[in-house]
């Protein structure tokens, strides 16, 4: 399988050689040159799986480039019930993505349903963890191949940080760089990456929103001359490496709520940089019955402005809101082009101009295009969520079904219940956990979240992190004066 620019204008390369690099040279992203497709046979195959094995039969389709034996190790070494234990009580961590039922709906098909698809019980209690963990045994074992070293850029508004930082820590092949807003993150989210103590990871505050962090992240990775030199890698989902291993849990979704496969579901997303579902879109490309992937925003509702609208205007970071789902305060989503590159019939000649259209003025608008008509094929459906709609869908789950969700998860589940209907099963993608924010469930609960074994003190450990103004140039001195070349 090989690998092209969104952009069209880099070379197309193996997998091995764009997982430790983000942005293609010509500033696109890269995605494979086409879609595996499933067939029936092979979902009555995968549905009784293990998850390690499921993730290796899925991955094996995108990467065939490392041998089958040493790809399938690395899936049985990542995916395992101790490193993805932080249940809820009464889940089953071997499913590693165990589904629990809200409402079962009817009968054996459970139509009309509502699930949680979690994603959130690895080490740091984020979706981001399950690719995260595949993400650092897949870097160690190509570095080791290759006796390289790679020093590792990334942004985080709280959650890929500490996924990447606990994926990467003590790995003596990789150090972490990791860019983070100042100030607008949880305590808890704070406290998990600020408190390692380990040399080779690096946290920067940088005193503006994650779009500027991200925007640093892509400034120095179009810097060629010096991502060569310090040999700069990404973990954020301009990796594709990222969005390969997130498809992953679609499908153990798909079969976790399903009884065959002849059934369809509705799968509710909370979405920022909208890597997450763009893995979905993907799994849905690939035969997957998805019926519709529901995106649910918060306050920054740029993405579901374009699901309703057609027009994509991301906003500014003086515009972007700061929630109480903090890890979605994003206006800017990279992954979004991938799905335009799709949208236009993989044309990287319309992607350039349309990037080039919200370079020159600021938004793009496709309702007088054939992606207009076009987009209904996709099966995207949107909609936004508010403070107060998350404080009463975090009541709301508690009471009627015992279950504390966190404030991102109450997004996708305020969306995804406008959407429900009696035809198919909705599962809302539970994407971290309510200790997380728990500022924000003392505020709709009046009582503290659960705290899984392991967490008790964790805000009160000593912290380290290097304050910086919003400036590509400062966090190259940084890397500079911590890397010897
Ligand atoms: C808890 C949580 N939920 C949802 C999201 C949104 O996911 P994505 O950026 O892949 O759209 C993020 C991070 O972006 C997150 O950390
Ligand atoms: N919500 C993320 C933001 C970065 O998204 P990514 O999926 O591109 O890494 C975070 O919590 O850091």
């Amino acid at each position: 399988m090989r690998y092209l620019s969104t952009r069209g204008q880099a070379p197309d390369l193996p997998f091995c050689d764009i997982l430790l690099g983000g942005l293609a040279p010509d500033g696109g992203l890269y995605l494979p040159e086409s879609y595996p497709q499933v067939s029936t046979d092979d979902l009555a195959r995968w549905r009784s799986l293990p998850y390690a094995d499921l993730a290796f039969e899925i991955l094996s389709h995108f990467i065939d480039d490392i041998p089958a034996e040493d790809l399938r190790a690395i899936c049985r070494k990542t995916y395992t019930a101790e490193v993805y234990g932080n249940t809820r009580a009464g889940s089953d961590a071997t499913a590693i993505t165990p589904v629990t039922w809200l409402d079962a709906g009817e009968g054996s098909d459970h139509k009309g349903g509502l699930a949680l698809l979690e994603l959130s019980n690895g080490p740091t209690l984020a979706f981001k963890d399950m690719a995260m963990q595949l993400l650092g045994n897949l870097f160690e074992y190509v570095l080791e191949q290759r006796g390289e070293q790679t020093n590792i850029l990334g942004a985080t508004s709280g959650d890929t940080g500490s996924a990447a930082e606990y994926a990467m820590r003590g790995k003596h092949n990789v150090r972490v760089f990791m860019l983070s807003p100042h100030g607008r993150m949880s305590a808890f989210q704070r406290a998990q990456m600020y408190s390692l103590q380990d040399e080779n990871i690096f946290n920067i505050a940088v005193k503006g929103m994650f779009d500027d962090a991200q925007d640093i992240v892509k400034a120095v990775s179009n810097d060629h001359a010096f991502k060569a030199k310090y040999k700069i890698g990404a973990v954020n989902s301009i990796n594709w490496g990222r969005v390969a291993a997130q498809i992953v849990y679609y499908f153990a979704g798909y079969f976790g709520a399903t009884a065959s496969n002849d059934q369809q579901v509705d799968m509710a997303v909370p979405s920022g940089n909208f890597g997450n579902i763009c893995a979905g879109h993907i799994a849905r490309m690939m035969g997957l019955p998805i019926r519709r992937l529901i995106c649910a925003t918060n306050e920054n509702d740029v993405l579901d402005e374009f699901f309703r609208t057609g027009v994509y205007r991301p906003r500014s970071s003086a515009e972007t809101h700061v929630t109480s789902s903090p890890s979605m305060d994003i206006s800017k989503a990279s992954n979004f082009e991938r799905f335009v590159f799709d949208l236009v019939g993989r044309d990287p000649a319309v992607v350039r101009d349309l990037w080039r259209t919200l370079e020159s003025e600021g938004s793009f608008d496709l309702n007088q295009t054939p992606y207009r008509d076009a987009l209904a094929g996709f099966g995207f459906v949107s909609g936004s969520s508010s403070h107060a709609d998350r404080l009463a869908t975090i009541r709301a789950t508690r009471a009627a079904y015992g279950v504390v969700v966190d404030t991102h998860t109450a997004d996708g589940l305020k969306v995804a219940e406008a959407y429900r209907d009696e035809a198919v099963p909705v599962l809302v993608l539970e994407t971290a956990q309510a200790v997380k924010f728990e500022e924000t469930i003392r505020e709709a609960l009046g009582e503290e979240p659960p705290r899984p074994d392991g967490f008790a003190h964790l805000e009160s450990l000593p912290q380290r992190c290097e304050v910086m103004p919003v400036d590509v140039n400062a966090v190259k001195a940084f890397i500079q004066a911590h890397v010897a070349v």
